[in-house]
């Protein structure tokens, strides 16, 4: 959806308080982001420079083998004025595979492509909560646009959690205007994303464009009846991926002083 200016200075000043507001409420002084070098990546650093100011925000940037583009992610760091590090996620990437390798024989025969690909967000996020365990109030924050989630383009227990999420309403389009409209240079903005291991682009994996799949969110009209179908398909059995694990709550009864009524709701 194109936002004008003033729509743009409303949601990017509403986001920025959000922000601060939810660092506070949870507790945490520094956001802890995996930087990429793309557009959500460097708009969430952006946007969490602008809530934290530039001394709470740390980028961690996370290779797997050879990056052709970290550069990017070293310059985005660099504009913002944010510290960073870089951590291959290569020797864990080795590790695991070598244990995967063993667990073959009695009822895996093969490593499917699947696992493949959503190994390196699982170890990211890992690595990520790992750092910001380490540091004193560190927070990690997630990263993902709506338009992604909408169809569950993204790796359960990997790129989908994290502390809170500012871009989990905002699809591809207008995550970029807010990027735009932050300052962040159009290099970072508009690279075309792939999913990094088939480096294929993620319309190429999806089938449709970003264009279409906004279009269809905002104003739900789409032209297209099978790829209508599909994304309707990919939304429904991709939710469990952004709900709460469910959970079997017994009759049994719980007497203890509840806070919140969590467990006595869901009876
Ligand atoms: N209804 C259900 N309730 C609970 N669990 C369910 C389930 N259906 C499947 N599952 C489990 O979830 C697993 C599948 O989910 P998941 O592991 O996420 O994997 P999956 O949905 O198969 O793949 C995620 C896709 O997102 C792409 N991706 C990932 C990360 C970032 C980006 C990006 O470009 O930003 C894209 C990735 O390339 C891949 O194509 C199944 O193997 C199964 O264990
Ligand atoms: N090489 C990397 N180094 C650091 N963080 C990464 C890397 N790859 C992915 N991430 C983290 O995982 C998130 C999802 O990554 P993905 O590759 O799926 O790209 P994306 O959803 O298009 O996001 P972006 O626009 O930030 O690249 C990124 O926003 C980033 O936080």
């Amino acid at each position: 959806m194109k936002l004008s200016n003033d729509k743009l200075k409303l949601l990017t000043n509403d986001l920025v308080k959000w922000i601060r507001e939810m660092m506070s409420s949870t507790g945490g002084e520094k956001a802890i982001i995996g930087i990429s070098g793309g557009k959500d990546s460097s708009v969430v650093a952006g946007l969490c420079v602008r809530a934290l100011g530039k001394e709470n925000v740390l980028g961690i940037l996370m290779p797997h083998e050879v990056q052709y583009d970290i550069n990017y992610s070293h310059e985005i760091c660099d504009f913002l004025g944010i510290k960073y590090k870089e951590v291959s996620i290569t020797p864990m990437m080795k590790s695991f595979y070598e244990v995967l390798e063993d667990t073959k024989g009695d009822f895996i025969d093969n490593i499917s492509e699947q696992t493949k690909l959503n190994l390196p967000p699982r170890i990211r996020m890992t690595l990520l909560y790992a750092i910001s365990q380490s540091i004193y109030n560190g927070r990690v924050i997630n990263t993902s646009n709506l338009s992604e989630d909408w169809v569950g383009y993204a790796t359960v227990y990997g790129d989908t959690t994290g502390a809170f999420s500012p871009l989990a309403t905002l699809t591809t389009d207008e995550v970029i205007q807010v990027g735009r409209y932050i300052g962040i240079p159009e290099k970072f903005i508009i690279k075309t994303p792939e999913d990094g291991l088939t480096k294929k682009t993620d319309e190429d994996v999806l089938g449709f464009s970003y264009d279409t799949l906004n279009r269809y969110i905002r104003e739900g009209k789409i032209d297209d009846k099978g790829i209508k179908n599909k994304i309707d398909k990919m939304h429904k059995y991709s939710r469990f991926k952004f709900t709460p694990i469910p959970i079997y709550n017994s009759y049994l009864p719980i007497k203890a002083k509840e806070l919140g009524n969590f467990y006595n709701d869901k009876k």
